[in-house]
């Protein structure tokens, strides 16, 4: 019965703290601290924890309790003063078995915490095996888990003499306290004061509440486990996200949305590194419409715009206004509803490419599937697959072409007709070939919708509307291709240099 109902509550606590990792903004998994593999391990541990405490430590409380006061009246009911000896004894027995408990789960965490290193080392070398496999780095890979795997035999090491020694000495305990019992029983048979039927009685009724108190001993421990893991999957469940992305009835939303942007004097720093200004003063408008630019460096923060107008984080001074709504005023879901991104590395999930294109816009029709796939000009490939639609792309979509993978993840943008598309470099990690194919995709989408997109090709957005140059965190020149040409500033510079790079 107590396995049942703390098996229910382990299943519900994974399902709040999965949901309140999700309800969790940006900003907190960009902290080491919460980084994902330490919440999915969270997740995993914590509640099995709690539930040990259900199924383990109240079931072993309750006998416990129930084995002492039987033993206790049997007991007193055959002799009173061979009781008291054994009872006198119990505290010893009881402390022998949890010190025992302790000493082995103690260095039971030791070793599983330093498998747990282990563990990284192998799966982060594994899921970038092609990567390890063209370095040709193999070796240093296996020394480097050789080397992770020598803490764990370590502390495994340590473990078996530590249990080892703790049995020895608990068992010797144990076997000293019935020896003296029994020592002290035979001398009250010899002087007659007690039956063998009584000493064995005693024994056995009062042997047994000792046994079923060593078990509620060793449990104990996994209640203070259980305890400490309840309070951490409570902070995390009764943690308020300042941006709670699965809230979808606070906030507004405009009647019509047309994909009109403004920044206005947007300040920003990541918050793992409060001190870092990333953005400094930056303000622009994208017009419905129309297509932006964003140009500049490695690290001029064109990336973190993109992420504050879906409002992944939230801005340190100034606004990000979309729809003449600013994004922290809006409801959070229909913000990020009403906009579509296409990243440098298109996310799919293990599912199938229908899947994937329809978590875009859940509830489309096949039809409308069908034309997304024809709007990123991939209808033609999918169809001549065996599975067709189907067709399941693998983990990560692994089993397709990167040029497959970002039409498909095009199609998913696209199934929702946003008119508010944001591209973040969606070329840059495509062979030529592919890149030319995406790029004709993307010129295409962006008609009749506000684009803002980041590109490093220079020649893919010349004619955008505006094109806004970064700078170190802040906008530097902002013009048509020809004005910011005619300029001969940052951006000219810019252009020189990659023609330059085309010519060689
Ligand atoms: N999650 C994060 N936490 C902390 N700092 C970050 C985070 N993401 C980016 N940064 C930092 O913010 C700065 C701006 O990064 P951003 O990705 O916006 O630049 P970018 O202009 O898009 O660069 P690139 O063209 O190389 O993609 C960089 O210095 C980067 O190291």
């Amino acid at each position: 019965m107590f396995g049942i109902a703390s098996e229910k509550l382990t299943r519900r606590l994974r399902y709040l703290s999965f949901k309140a990792m999700l309800r969790q903004e940006a900003g907190y998994f960009d902290d080491e601290r919460h980084g994902t593999g330490a919440l999915t391990a969270q997740l995993a541990t914590e509640a099995e924890d709690v539930n040990k405490v259900g199924s383990l430590v109240i079931p072993s409380f309750i006998t416990a309790l129930a084995a002492i006061a039987a033993g206790v009246a049997i007991g007193f009911a055959s002799d009173w003063r061979l009781t008291l000896i054994v009872i006198g004894c119990l505290p010893f027995m009881v402390l022998s078995e949890y010190a025992q408990a302790k000493a082995s789960e103690g260095t039971a965490h030791g070793v599983s915490k330093a498998h747990q290193e282990s563990g990284k080392a192998a799966a982060e070398t594994i899921a970038s095996i092609k990567t390890v496999a063209s370095l040709t780095r193999e070796h240093t890979f296996i020394a480097i888990f050789n080397e992770a795997n020598s803490s764990p035999h370590a502390e495994a090491m340590r473990s078996v003499y530590v249990t080892g020694i703790s049995y020895g000495l608990s068992q010797a305990a144990n076997l000293l306290i019935y020896a003296l019992v029994f020592y002290a029983g035979s001398r009250f048979i010899i002087k007659d004061m007690v039956s063998t039927e009584d000493l064995f009685r005693v024994m056995f009724a009062l042997m047994f509440s000792a046994y079923s108190l060593g078990m509620l001993a060793q449990n104990a421990s996994n209640y203070s486990n259980g305890v400490v893991s309840a309070t951490k999957i409570y902070n995390l469940i009764e943690r308020q996200p300042v941006i709670d992305g699965t809230n979808d009835t606070d906030g507004q939303a405009p009647e019509k949305f047309f994909g009109n942007v403004e920044l206005r004097d947007v300040e920003f720093a990541y918050p793992i590194r409060p001190n870092a200004k990333i953005l400094k003063g930056v303000s622009f408008d994208a017009k419905a419409g129309q297509t932006v630019a964003l140009v500049g460096g490695s690290g001029s923060g064109k990336s973190t715009t993109i992420a504050l107008i879906q409002r992944l984080y939230d801005v340190l001074a100034g606004s990000t206004v979309v729809e003449n709504i600013d994004v922290r005023d809006w409801n959070i879901r229909q913000l990020r509803d009403s906009m579509s991104i296409v990243s440098q590395e298109p996310i799919l999930f293990g599912m199938s490419i229908e899947e994937n294109i329809l978590y875009g816009k859940p509830g489309a029709t096949h039809q409308e599937i069908e034309q997304a796939a024809k709007d990123a000009n991939i209808y033609d490939f999918i169809r001549n697959l065996p599975d067709g639609f189907a067709t399941a792309v693998g983990q990560k979509g692994g089993q397709l072409s990167g040029g497959q993978k970002q039409r498909i993840a095009i199609a998913r943008a696209m199934i929702r007709n946003p008119k508010l598309l944001l591209l973040d470099e969606a070329t840059s990690a495509l062979d030529s070939k592919s890149e030319r194919v995406v790029q004709e995709v993307l010129d295409k989408a962006k008609q009749g919708r506000t684009t803002i997109t980041i590109a490093h090709r220079l020649s893919t957005i010349q004619d955008s509307d505006v094109i806004i140059v970064f700078q170190r965190g802040a906008i530097c020149e902002q013009g048509t291709h020809d004005e910011l040409l005619q300029r001969n500033g940052v951006y000219a510079e810019l252009v020189r240099q990659q023609s330059l790079e085309v010519t060689h």
